[in-house]
């Protein structure tokens, strides 16, 4: 009974991800303390639930094609169960005969009607390999390149479309990133500024100094949450590539004063954190703004003991002080950026999603055209690569705003000798060139 609770565990998440909208990342962890799953266990389960969400889209492929109908036409329950069980198949070394024989023990007890079903779809599926399988299913690479890879590699077309018109359509580079987010992305760290410095902090939680960001620490596993230096807020968990960008702000340079900085889009925290910190060296005050009250709440915690100012609002509106030397705009976007975190997330976001928030992000950045003083620093920033949020949001929110704003190459405020950077003057970081979320910088001073 024991060995197949991580499968029973790894089933309920990804039922209350299709069942309830719930999220694999919030909601694996309170099943996994439910169950009293730890060590091995907790990391089948784990593989189990991210694996079968981030390769949604073949396995259902390749399900309905074993079963001869839609996954659409199968109850959920048994949908669900089928498509852990087609990634135990087809991803991992369980032995195909434990992989079937335990994912229709769970079948009988989810779906009971559906066992002699399930039991015939799993042995048609563990008759090829996935190379078979994706052969099968997926349209020839020399008719449609994109569509192909969409099966291949588990992402919607909408987005490997995306991906290659921002990575300059090289098709070899874009299937590099798409395996890339379908790895487990590490956990960095930021060791903050003045607190303590990224060497100590690797030689303390056992992990190793990040490549680039000067605050960054890789950490080998483990809860960051419980390590010492996070609870005593000398550190928190933060992609390396967020901190490049919000260190790039700060580092680019600036005529006249420098001591008031803004972040306008802050919740829940993790830039208006290092900034927080690097205004404590630079005798700098931040404010951070943020619309929804409860990550208005997290900014304040996460700022605890720094010189932040939380103010709970809407970003557009007017702010009480402006002329604001720097400004972030951590703008709300799809976070195609950041596809390894959340597994489930490339399913749920919609190309319907985008023109509400490039909407909302060229306003933010409008605002931040008026809040920051002649002379002083925009950095726009998403953690999506999508051309629509990156560089026409930047161009729109430009022209739009009749105020007269400039691109500044921000390529120099990133580290000396960092490869991959591009052209300029804004800067696109890649999970497969840099191992950090695929964030986006464009650095804008007003005249
Ligand atoms: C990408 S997140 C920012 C992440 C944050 N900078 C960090 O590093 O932790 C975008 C944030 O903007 C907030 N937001 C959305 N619309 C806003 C608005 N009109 N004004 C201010 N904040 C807004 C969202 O609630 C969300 O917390």
């Amino acid at each position: 009974m024991r060995t197949d609770l991580p499968r029973r565990a790894a089933y309920e998440a990804v039922a209350a991800v299709h069942r309830d909208g719930a999220y694999a990342n919030l909601v694996l962890p309170a099943i996994l303390r439910d169950m009293r799953l730890y060590g091995r266990d907790a990391a089948f389960a784990t593989e189990l639930t991210y694996g079968a969400l981030r390769h949604e889209g073949t396995l259902d492929l390749i399900v309905g094609a074993a079963a001869g109908r839609e996954v659409a036409r199968i109850d959920p329950p048994a949908r669900d169960a089928l498509r852990l069980g087609a990634y135990q198949l087809l991803h991992t070394r369980v032995p195909a005969h434990a992989a079937v024989s335990a994912t229709v023990d769970l079948v009988r007890s989810v779906a009971p009607g559906a066992t002699g079903f399930a039991n015939a779809v799993l042995r048609e599926i563990g008759t090829q390999d996935l190379d078979a399988w994706i052969a099968k299913v997926a349209p020839p690479y020399d008719k449609d390149p994109t569509a192909y890879l969409a099966v291949a590699d588990s992402h919607p077309q909408w987005i490997v479309r995306a991906f290659n018109e921002a990575l300059g359509s090289d098709l070899d580079e874009t299937t590099r990133l798409l395996i890339e987010d379908n790895q487990r992305p590490p956990v960095h760290l930021c060791a903050r500024p003045g607190r303590v410095d990224a060497v100590e902090l690797a030689d303390e939680v056992g992990g190793a100094p990040g490549a680039f960001s000067p605050y960054a620490v890789y950490l080998p596993g483990g809860a960051p949450g419980d390590l010492a230096a996070v609870v005593e807020g000398r550190a928190h968990v933060q992609d390396e590539g967020s901190q490049l960008v919000a260190a790039a702000l700060v580092n680019a340079s600036l005529d006249g004063p420098d001591a008031r900085w803004l972040d306008l889009c802050a919740g829940p925290g993790g830039k208006a954190g290092l900034l927080g910190a690097l205004a404590v060296e630079r005798g700098a005050e931040v404010t951070a703004v943020e619309v929804a009250e409860h990550r208005a709440r997290l900014v304040s915690q996460a700022t605890r003991g720094l010189p932040v100012t939380v103010l709970h609002q809407d970003g557009r509106e007017e702010l009480p002080e402006p002329a604001y030397d720097r400004v972030l705009v951590d703008a709300p976007c799809t976070g195609l950026g950041s596809l390894r975190r959340r597994p489930e997330s490339r399913w749920r976001r919609q190309p319907s999603d985008l023109p509400p928030l490039t909407r909302l992000q060229r306003e933010l950045l409008g605002a931040a055209f008026r809040a920051v003083r002649p002379g002083g620093l925009v950095a726009y920033v998403t953690c999506s690569p999508h051309l629509v949020e990156t560089h026409v949001t930047v161009t729109e929110a430009a022209r739009r705003s009749g105020l007269p704003v400039d691109l500044v190459d921000a390529r120099p405020f990133l580290p000396a000798g960092m490869p991959g950077l591009g052209a300029g003057p804004t800067v696109q970081l890649w999970p497969h060139r840099h191992g950090t979320d695929a964030m986006f910088l464009a650095l804008l001073r007003r005249g």
